[in-house]
C-alpha cells in the first residue's frame, strides 16, 4: 500500500454536489470517508457513487444503541460495498459482539470501536463524562472490550496508538483522527499527532479532513501531506 492510500478523507459536506466537487477535485484519493452530515442528507446513493468511481468507503454512523439495532445496522452496510464501519465500544459487550455476527460471513466491512472521540480531552473525561481512570487506560479499556468481542479495529487518537497497537496485537485495525501537520489548525480536535508522527506511533489509516478540504488550495495540502507521510 502506498502511503497516500492511509489517508481518508472525509466528505464533511452537505451535499451530493458538495462532495462530487471534492472527488473530482482531488483524484488521487483512493479512501473516503462518509459521516453523519452527509448519509443524512443523500443515503446510499453515495455509497454507490464512490463505488462507480472504485473507491474505498469509511462509513462513520458511529452506532450507539441495542444489540438488534446495531446488528441490523451492521447487516444493511454489508449489502453497501461500504469497506469500514463505526460504533461505539460503549454500546457495550452485547452489541459489539451482535456487530461483529451481523457481519458474519461477509468480507466486508470491517468493524471499528469508537474508544474515545479525539475532541474530549482528560478534563472533559474526568468531570463532565465521571469516568475514574486516566485516559489512557480508558481508551485501551474500550478497545480490549472491542476486541474480545469480535471487532476488528478501533479508532483512537494518534496519542494513544503506541499503546493499543503493542497490547492489541499487529492485526487489531488502528484508525487515527486527530491528527493535524504542523501548518494546519487543530480547530475542536482536542488529542492531536502530525501525519508522520501517528503513522510511526503504529496507526493503520489516518483520518485527516480539514487541513486538505478547508485549505484554500485543497489539492496543495493533500500534495503537502502525501510528501509529509512518505517521509518516514
Ligand atoms: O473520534 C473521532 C471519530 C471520528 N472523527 C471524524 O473524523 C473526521 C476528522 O475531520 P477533521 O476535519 O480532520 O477534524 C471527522 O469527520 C470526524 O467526524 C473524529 O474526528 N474523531
Amino acid at each position: 500500500m502506498s502511503p497516500s492510500d492511509r489517508i481518508i478523507v472525509p466528505l464533511d459536506v452537505p451535499t451530493v454536489e458538495g462532495a462530487i466537487a471534492l472527488l473530482d477535485k482531488l483524484p488521487e484519493v483512493t479512501f473516503w470517508k462518509v459521516g453523519l452530515q452527509l448519509f443524512i442528507a443523500a443515503g446510499v446513493e453515495i455509497l454507490d457513487l464512490l463505488k462507480q468511481r472504485q473507491k474505498r468507503i469509511f462509513l462513520d454512523l458511529k452506532l450507539h444503541d441495542i444489540p438488534n439495532t446495531v446488528a441490523g445496522g451492521v447487516a444493511s452496510a454489508t449489502t453497501h460495498g461500504v469497506d469500514l464501519l463505526t460504533l461505539h465500544a460503549t454500546a457495550g459487550r452485547a452489541a459489539l459482539t451482535a456487530a461483529a455476527q451481523a457481519v458474519g460471513v461477509h468480507p466486508q466491512p470491517k468493524l471499528l470501536a469508537i474508544t474515545l472521540l479525539t475532541s474530549l480531552n482528560a478534563r472533559e473525561l474526568a468531570f463532565d463524562l465521571k469516568i475514574p481512570l486516566e485516559l489512557p487506560e480508558y481508551v485501551l479499556q474500550m478497545a480490549l472490550l472491542a476486541k474480545e468481542s469480535g471487532i476488528d479495529g478501533a479508532v483512537c487518537s494518534p496519542q494513544e496508538v503506541a499503546q493499543l497497537r503493542e497490547i492489541c496485537g499487529p492485526d487489531f485495525l488502528l484508525v487515527c483522527p486527530g491528527v493535524r501537520p504542523t501548518w494546519a489548525e487543530a480547530g475542536d480536535q482536542r488529542r492531536v499527532m502530525t501525519p508522520r508522527e501517528a503513522l510511526d506511533a503504529g496507526a493503520d489509516y489516518l483520518v485527516i479532513g480539514r487541513p486538505i478540504t478547508a485549505a484554500s488550495d485543497p489539492v496543495a495540502a493533500w500534495q503537502r501531506l502525501v510528501e509529509e507521510v512518505a517521509k518516514g
